[in-house]
This record gives C-alpha cells, sequence and structure tokens, in this order.
C-alpha cells in the first residue's frame, strides 16, 4: 500500500514539519505580533515605572526591533540580527537600576496586551514560557 515516497524517512519528516505550525503562525503572523508589539509598549510607556527607562529612546525603532525579536522567538523567523538581550540592557542595569522586578511588570503588560487581543490562553502561556527565558539572559545569569 505505502509507496516508496510515504515509507522514506525524509518525506515523512517533511510532512511532520508541514503540518505543526509554529507559535508564530498559531498567533497569526505578522499582522499579529506588530498589532500586539504597538500596545505593548503603550501599555510600557503609560506605566510610570517603566517610562524612565524608554526617554530618549526612538520608540519607533524600538517597536521595530521588538517585532524582529519576537517573531524570531515565537518561531517565525530563521535569525535574529538585533544585538543581545544582555548587551541590550546592561546600561540600563548599571545606571539605570533596571531589577528584575521591572521585568515582571514588562512581562505582566505582555500578558494583559495578548489577552486584550483575546489569543487563546494556551497560546498566551506559550508565548509568556518563551519570554520568560530571556529573563536569566538580561540579567547575566546565564
Ligand atoms: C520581556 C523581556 C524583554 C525583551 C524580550 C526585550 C527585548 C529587547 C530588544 C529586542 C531590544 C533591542 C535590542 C537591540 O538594540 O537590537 C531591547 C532594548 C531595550 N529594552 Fe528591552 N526587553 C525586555 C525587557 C525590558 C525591560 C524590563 C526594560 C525596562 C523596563 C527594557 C527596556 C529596554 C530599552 C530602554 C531598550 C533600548 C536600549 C538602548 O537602545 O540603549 N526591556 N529590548
Amino acid at each position: 500500500m505505502s509507496t516508496a515516497a510515504a515509507s522514506s524517512p525524509a518525506s515523512y519528516a517533511n510532512a511532520s514539519v508541514a503540518s505543526v505550525p509554529t507559535l508564530y503562525e498559531r498567533l497569526g503572523g505578522s499582522a499579529s505580533v506588530e498589532a500586539a508589539v504597538d500596545i505593548f509598549y503603550n501599555r510600557i510607556i503609560a506605566d510610570p515605572e517603566l517610562v524612565p527607562f524608554f526617554e530618549g529612546i526612538d520608540m519607533k525603532k524600538q517597536r521595530r526591533k521588538q517585532v524582529a525579536f519576537m517573531t524570531y522567538v515565537f518561531g517565525g523567523a530563521g535569525a535574529y540580527e538585533g544585538r543581545d538581550l544582555f548587551k541590550a540592557h546592561k546600561r540600563l542595569i548599571e545606571e539605570q537600576g533596571l531589577k528584575e522586578r521591572h521585568f515582571d511588570l514588562v512581562a505582566g503588560h505582555l500578558l494583559e496586551t495578548l489577552r486584550s487581543l483575546n489569543v487563546p490562553e494556551d497560546l498566551t502561556n506559550e508565548a509568556m514560557a518563551v519570554v520568560a527565558t530571556a529573563k536569566p539572559i538580561i540579567f547575566g545569569r546565564v
């Protein structure tokens, strides 16, 4: 019954890759990630505890960098060309008092953003688990 192609390991692997969409695809692709990043930064700059860190930062560029980063970590792109997250936040830690507490506030804004977009809870949890992996990197614990 089975053809040579169907039973060959290579075609079997390809078929399974094609049928498992990435988190990026399941979230809705570029339009959804861009919408989420937009709301996310609007929330951050409206938060009095967080806005001081973004003083003097070009928010248009920042949004673009965050879209690129999230696209990558959610599986939508093969490469991330931005700065290493430890280096990108080093100045904030050393000179502006960035603490893990601020990270938790930022993560909370992402959670509320995804909820406000009615992203299903299982996808939201998956996205939050990916973002949590950034914490030890930013604070130099890896
Ligand atoms: C959820 C965790 C976080 C992620 C995934 C993240 C991601 C990023 C990325 C991708 C960049 C751009 C890197 C580049 O220049 O190529 C960046 C820069 C930056 N992030 Fe974060 N970040 C996170 C947490 C935070 C927190 C907690 C703060 C402050 C409250 C913050 C403030 C900033 C600022 C101010 C910059 C610009 C730094 C500069 O250009 O000198 N980030 N972040």
